[in-house]
């Protein structure tokens, strides 16, 4: 009896996983052993039928059992009827005890052996899904065209002659979006918009967006927008904030770009727009009723939406960012009163912990849709589309990217919501491929061994470069920006190291990471001078035109002077972007020669022409274009009245003076590789380290070569150097066929 009973036990702990890991690891030790030959032999360990040989006959032989684990079962544990014998049982004798086979002890419980038993299901192998194919039809879609070819409302096509000229033409990507979107579409839309960096993704889903919030019949609106409300939508318009269109970003950077683009944009048009442009929420938390556009990254939303579980009041209060920023005024009494009303509704948000309702959300976009709903963040991002949906079933989902890995489309069609309604994938013939104007240009690992002087140094000769192409504009009649450079690092560590020695070397620059600390406080700062400005091509609207349905005036005012504030405080940390005044020049001269009256100096101040020149004295010929024979020559020993190409030498002495100046180079890590829009001046990225794989040197690299304008990626530590000033064209040939294959793994080196 006692041996069935144990025998039973040990077959259930034996396949069960949970429990055999339980028992398993409760009997190690050496006090229960069991044989192994019974769980592999014929008689299926969760075979609940009795043997009919019956107990004795070959049953292993379970020693040691501790009269613990035999409670636990317990003979209770059968049902009567199912005991063999209906229970009753020969006692088993000594000699038969004696003829049974001695049990074999345990292996030790390793992970090894568990790995055996409960082999880990196989790993994913992600299907191809191939993008459509560019066929006749889509190359008539997609193919530019004058912005007027487009139903959109009047005040759109005026700001589109504004920006681009009432010549200028749509994008292929916005070609394809406004043929789809305008002047109506099949909805609920569920769209996959497609196309290379730069090519106007955010005009593609602002313009149709803008459009129907527009043109929407105030009688079709959702109730609470409506003009006859029912004393419920009005409480409930009184309480939380309501917008019809939601937009996600994975980064605050993008969100906040983003957010001032459709902000300048929203002027003309009147529409509201709200950024949650803080870490936090606060942008967010003092208003309430309808809203028209509310932005934010993924995990705002999830803030504000109340679907963040783990975030406390304490976490918020703890937060110097918004409490200094909100303190700053309500410590002021006469701003105080006028603002207890919105200070009222922020704290009883925060502690109901939703400061936004889903009832009239209309459209959702996803921008850098390949992030937000990768294997990082999809989680994230289907919650807050699921929970849109399950109020809003009607809402239109489109989802933005430059890159499509295999994990999207996959995702897309096993996803119950996201497959529920197949995407339409308008998709520009360009997309996975380099912009066409990126030159790209490999350098190899020098034999110094370090990685960072050599950045450094092709830093010098980049911008020195860059100086005597636009000396040269200039003379032509051209005037041109002072060129400016990303410089991409895999981590926050080496981008404060190089960040120390471009400062060593008197190069000023930004170093740009998660922790910094404009960045924390919820403004881009300083970064703003890297980034395209909003309203660029825009006339400003006059000033007494308020948006219609802005929310309180007072409330804005309090943004306007919060922003001036942080933006004096950014300013101070960048001074204006202004060449070296003879005076500064000729002081810096003189240290660098050593001393005004030294004599020994070997520098002197000469014009870009000038500077050609002798590049062209001493370069090969037979290898070297002009242009690049800049490139191919040793640090400088003079000094461009266009830009100062320093030396560690130079560097010392020069510190103090050119720290000053507005930063040209910009070092951070990925963080910054998503969806920003850098300005025409950012001529150069630089690629330090190798990228995680191809989508992720797609994005880094399209960060300069934008909107069709010139531009070079500088990758480092690859190829022998011969590969450089090759075009984009054959690099963008092995993106091409690499990047719609890439989820995760190494680069590509034939993509690079
Ligand atoms: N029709 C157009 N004509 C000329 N320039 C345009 C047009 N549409 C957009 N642009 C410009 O192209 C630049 C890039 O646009 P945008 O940032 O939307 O690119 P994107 O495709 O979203 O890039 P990314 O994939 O990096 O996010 C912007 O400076 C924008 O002003």
């Amino acid at each position: 009896m006692m041996l069935r009973s144990t025998q039973r036990t040990a077959d259930i702990v034996s396949t069960v996983p949970p429990l055999r890991l339980v028992f398993a690891r409760a009997f190690q030790g050496g006090t229960f052993k069991s044989n192994p030959q019974s769980r592999g032999g014929p008689k299926r360990s969760n075979d609940r039928r009795p043997s009919a040989a019956g107990p004795s006959s070959g049953a292993p032989v379970r020693r040691g059992l501790p009269v613990s684990a035999s409670s636990l079962y317990g003979e209770s544990s059968y049902r009567q009827e199912e005991r063999p014998n209906k229970g009753h049982h020969p006692r088993t004798t000594n000699r038969q005890l004696a003829k049974l086979p001695i049990a074999q002890p345990l292996e030790p419980f390793t992970d090894k052996a568990r790995h055996v038993r409960h082999p880990k299901s196989q790993p994913f192998t992600p299907q191809t899904y191939p993008l459509p194919k560019v066929t006749a039809e889509t190359e008539a879609l997609s193919s530019p065209k004058p912005f007027d070819s487009f139903l959109m409302i009047p005040k759109l096509l005026d700001l589109m002659h504004q920006k681009y000229g009432v010549t200028g033409k749509t994008t292929p990507v916005q070609s394809l979006s406004l043929n789809h979107f305008l002047p109506s579409f099949p909805a609920p839309a569920r769209v996959l918009l497609g196309g290379e960096t730069g090519s106007g993704k955010t005009l593609a889903y602002l313009l149709p967006l803008f459009h129907h919030l527009k043109t929407t019949d105030p009688k079709g609106l959702p109730a609470n927008i409506g003009p006859f409300l029912t004393p419920e939508q009005r409480k409930r318009n009184e309480e939380i904030l309501l917008p019809r269109s939601i937009v996600l970003s994975p980064t605050h950077e993008l969100n906040r770009q983003s957010t001032a683009f459709a902000k300048t944009l929203c002027h003309h048009v009147k529409l509201s727009v709200v950024g949650m442009s803080d870490t936090k929420f606060s942008g967010v938390g003092y208003r309430t009723g309808p809203l028209d556009v509310l932005l934010g990254t993924g995990n705002s939303m999830r803030k504000v939406l109340g679907l963040d579980k783990e975030w406390s009041r304490e976490e918020e209060d703890a937060n110097p960012s918004w409490m200094q920023r909100d303190k700053r005024y309500w410590n002021d009494d006469s701003v105080q009163r006028k603002y207890a009303k919105g200070k009222q509704v922020l704290m009883r948000n925060l502690d109901r912990k939703a400061f936004v309702g889903v009832d009239n959300v209309d459209w959702v976009i996803i921008d850098e849709a390949d992030v937000l709903l990768g294997p990082d963040f999809a989680a994230e991002t289907l919650s807050i589309l699921n929970h849109i949906h399950v109020t809003r079933p009607s809402a239109n989902f489109v989802l933005v990217t430059a890159t499509v890995p295999p994990s999207l489309m996959h995702l897309l069609r096993t996803d119950p919501l996201l497959s529920s309604i197949p995407f339409t994938q308008l998709v520009s013939p360009g997309m996975h491929k380099l912009p066409k104007m990126l030159e790209a240009r490999f350098v190899p690992r020098s034999n110094s061994g370090n990685l960072l002087t050599d950045v450094a140094h092709e830093l010098s000769r980049v911008i020195a470069e860059d100086g005597v192409a636009r000396r040269l504009k200039g003379r032509a009649g051209e005037w041109v920006e002072k060129s400016k450079i990303i410089v991409f690092c895999n981590s926050d560590l080496k981008v404060k190291q190089l960040s120390q020695i471009l400062d060593e070397r008197g190069m000023s620059n930004l170093a740009w990471t998660g922790d910094n600390g404009v960045r924390i406080r919820g403004k881009n700062g300083v970064l703003g001078t890297f980034l395209l400005s909003p309203d660029s091509g825009l006339k400003r609207p006059p000033k007494k035109e308020k948006d219609v349905d802005e929310v309180d005036p007072i409330l804005e005012q309090v943004d306007a002077e919060v922003d001036a504030i942080l933006d004096a405080e950014a300013a101070a940390e960048a001074e204006a972007d202004e060449d070296l005044s003879e005076e500064e020049r000729d002081e810096l001269l003189s240290l660098l020669n050593g001393g005004e009256n030294s004599g020994q100096g070997n520098y002197e101040v000469i014009d870009g022409e000038e500077m050609l020149r002798q590049l062209d004295e001493t370069a090969d010929d037979d290898i070297l274009t002009p242009e690049s024979r800049l490139g191919e020559r040793e640090p400088s020993s003079k000094i461009s009245n266009i830009d100062v190409v320093s030396t560690p030498s130079a560097s010392e002495s020069s510190e103090g003076l050119l720290e000053a100046k507005t930063p040209r180079i910009l070092i951070t890590t990925s963080l910054l590789s998503r969806g920003l829009d850098f300005a025409p001046s950012v001529s150069t990225v630089v690629l330090v380290d190798k990228p995680k794989d191809v989508l992720d040197f797609v994005h880094r690299a399209g960060r300069a070569g934008r909107a069709g304008r010139p531009g070079r990626v500088v990758v480092f530590g690859m190829g022998d150097g011969k590969d450089k000033g090759k075009s984009a064209g054959r690099l963008g040939k092995g993106v091409e066929e690499v990047v719609g294959q890439v989820t995760t793994g190494r680069l590509h080196r034939r993509a690079t």
